[in-house]
């Protein structure tokens, strides 16, 4: 059984206009349908503007669609009471892009990454303090780092951070919306092999929100693409993207070309995306 399914989701934002009534905006999301087997990366792609994170949302249960069912660990995520939510939500994580916003600035790594244990979980305070010193050094961190505050710490630090977060509950789902996007290359890099080490350790699945096609690659079992709220193609074998005819994929293809001036052909996109 696959852990999520998203079922025929469409979604559109309405749009507050003066005294309170509403004007229809166009379709956001448009009868999306996909699913996300246990262990698997599932690499969602699109350019900006695709309609990716209000995706993400939709699924993480901020934002309810008009139409369609998030169905997670078989159950239908809105239509189940608030209790029950909750439960199930210590399944499903999230990482998001800035690492500086997701995370409350006057709060230390210790009370950050100890909020969901806390939540969830009844440990004592020396429990605690030793399972968050484990995280971090699971992460590449320091357990004496627990200390600090998010000003003390480099982005891709703080974005381990926020993963170690993401891992504290043990979840079943992770979505990534686009978490490299604001490091540098280096950081880039390495924080795709953690997640990768991450994944295979404690059999995460991922949802991969980006627009990187070379990051998607490197870290996703199989591929999607999204363009103007549609699911424009699926690759289960994520290598038959490079073969894809679809004008969105091809773009996604181009700008790897782009970066990289010298590749001129699909099979030097590929090594490109290999590379990484
Ligand atoms: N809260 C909102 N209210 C109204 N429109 C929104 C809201 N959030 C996003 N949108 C619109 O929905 C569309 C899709 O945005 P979304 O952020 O989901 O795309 P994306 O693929 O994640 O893009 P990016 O990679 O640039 O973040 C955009 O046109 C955006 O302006």
């Amino acid at each position: 059984m696959s852990l999520l399914q998203v079922q025929e989701v469409s979604h559109t934002y309405r749009k507050n206009r003066l005294f309170g009534s509403t004007r229809q905006q166009p379709p956001i999301l448009s009868n999306i349908s996909f699913s996300v087997d246990e262990g698997v990366c599932l690499g969602l792609l699109g350019s900006s503007g695709a309609g990716k994170s209000t995706l993400g949302k939709v699924i993480l249960g901020l934002e309810k669609p008009q139409q369609g069912k998030i169905i997670f660990m078989g159950h239908d995520m809105y239509s189940m009471n608030a209790t029950a939510r909750r439960k199930i939500r210590r399944d499903l994580q999230v990482v998001f892009q800035d690492c500086y916003s997701a995370v409350n600035p006057r709060m230390c790594a210790e009370q950050i990454i100890g909020e969901p244990l806390s939540n969830y979980n009844s440990m004592s305070s020396l429990e605690q303090k030793r399972a968050i010193g484990e995280l971090l050094e699971r992460v590449g961190l320091q357990a004496a780092d627990m200390v600090k505050y998010p000003h003390q710490f480099s982005g891709g630090q703080l974005q381990r951070i926020n993963i170690a977060r993401a891992i504290a509950l043990n979840p079943k789902l992770i979505v990534l919306d686009e978490p490299i996007s604001s490091l540098d290359m280096v950081n880039q890099s390495q924080i795709l092999a953690l997640l990768h080490d991450l994944k295979l350790s404690f059999g995460l699945s991922y949802l991969f929100i980006t627009h990187d096609i070379k990051a998607a690659y490197a870290l996703s079992d199989r591929l999607a693409v999204m363009d103007q709220g549609e699911l424009v193609g699926q690759f289960e074998n994520k290598e038959s993207i490079f073969t894809s005819s679809h004008p969105a994929v091809k773009l996604l293809l181009q700008s790897v070309l782009a970066e990289h001036p010298r590749a001129r052909k699909i099979k030097s996109v590929k090594a490109e995306c290999r590379a990484l």
